[in-house]
């Protein structure tokens, strides 16, 4: 068993299977992890999928774990954490990825001192390629911490933040996927309209974005540099950033980043 010890996961939906799909891939063995999923269907294809164990019970998976990984919607976390608590003792650690939700309102479904984690991850984990930031709820050990960053640097990069900055963590990288979909799913659809076929103009869109990200990581140049580098005076590049500019693409990214992380807040309010 590697240090993790047992991971039980409450939910095995999107966010779920990601996790489980990156930690398998990362060597954690399928006998180390838990599921608690309700759904049958779903249940049963992610033992077929993955090999690991199912369950309805949420009480059971958290019993049988040292690590409980809280993944589902935040409306549904008033009615299941009692359960939760139940099952709970002071040898475990609740690592929640549920939006919007804070470490102080976890805290108030346990009695004692809770080691709760919370965590904003993002589906690229499915990939091994994630990104997700962290904190430590009030009882959590410098241990706790360390054991959920392992846990997620499995799956993708960690940082740890304040709390305060979790709900604009979630509007970037929680929910940027998204964005990043819409950029490639466009890019792609304006190759089409100029006579290339689908699986081309995808595969060059899906590229370029991979790439452009990878020379922004590697050569640690702000984008603003990398893109003048792009655009040739009186070319092709910059007659398309006027046009981007004139339809306000960088703006609107700022504002989608600020409605996510407006509901995040609102999404911890209950
Ligand atoms: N999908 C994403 O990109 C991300 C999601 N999150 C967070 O992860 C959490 C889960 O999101 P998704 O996986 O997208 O949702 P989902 O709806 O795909 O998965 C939730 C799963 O929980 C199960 N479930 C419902 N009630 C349950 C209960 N009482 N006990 C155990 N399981 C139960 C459902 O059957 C479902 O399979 C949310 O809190 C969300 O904010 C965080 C980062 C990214
Ligand atoms: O849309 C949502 O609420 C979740 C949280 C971040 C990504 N998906």
């Amino acid at each position: 068993m590697t240090e993790l010890g047992h991971i039980g996961f409450i939910g095995g939906g999107n966010m779920g299977e990601a996790l489980i799909k990156g930690l398998l891939k990362s060597a954690v063995p399928a006998q180390q992890i838990r599921v608690a999923e309700p759904n049958e269907a779903r249940a049963r294809q992610l033992t077929e999928r993955y090999g690991v164990i199912c369950c309805s019970e949420s009480a059971e998976v958290v019993r049988q774990s040292d690590l409980i990984v809280l993944a589902i919607k935040p409306q549904i976390v008033p009615m299941a954490m009692p359960g939760i608590a139940e099952a709970f003792d002071d040898s475990k650690v609740l690592v929640s990825i549920a939006a919007g939700v804070t470490t102080g309102a976890l805290e108030g479904y346990f009695e004692g001192a809770p080691r709760v984690v919370r965590v904003m991850p993002n589906t690229p984990a499915l990939a091994g390629a994630g990104a997700a930031a962290l904190c430590p709820g009030q009882h959590a050990t410098k241990d706790d911490l360390a054991t959920a960053v392992h846990l997620f640097e499995g799956v993708g990069t960690v940082h740890v933040v304040n709390e305060a900055q979790l709900d604009a963590v979630t509007g970037l990288s929680g929910s940027g996927p998204a964005y990043v979909y819409m950029v490639i799913e466009a890019m792609a659809a304006g190759g089409v309209l100029e006579g290339l076929p689908m699986d081309t103009a995808l595969a060059l869109a899906t590229q370029t974005v991979l790439g452009t990200a990878q020379l922004v990581k590697e050569s640690g140049e702000h984008p603003a540099v990398l893109r003048d580098k792009v655009c040739s005076p009186g070319g092709t590049t910059i007659a398309a950033v006027k046009e981007l500019e004139e339809k306000g693409m960088r703006a609107a990214l700022i504002k989608a980043v600020s409605k996510a992380t407006k509901r995040s807040r609102e999404l911890g309010k209950g």
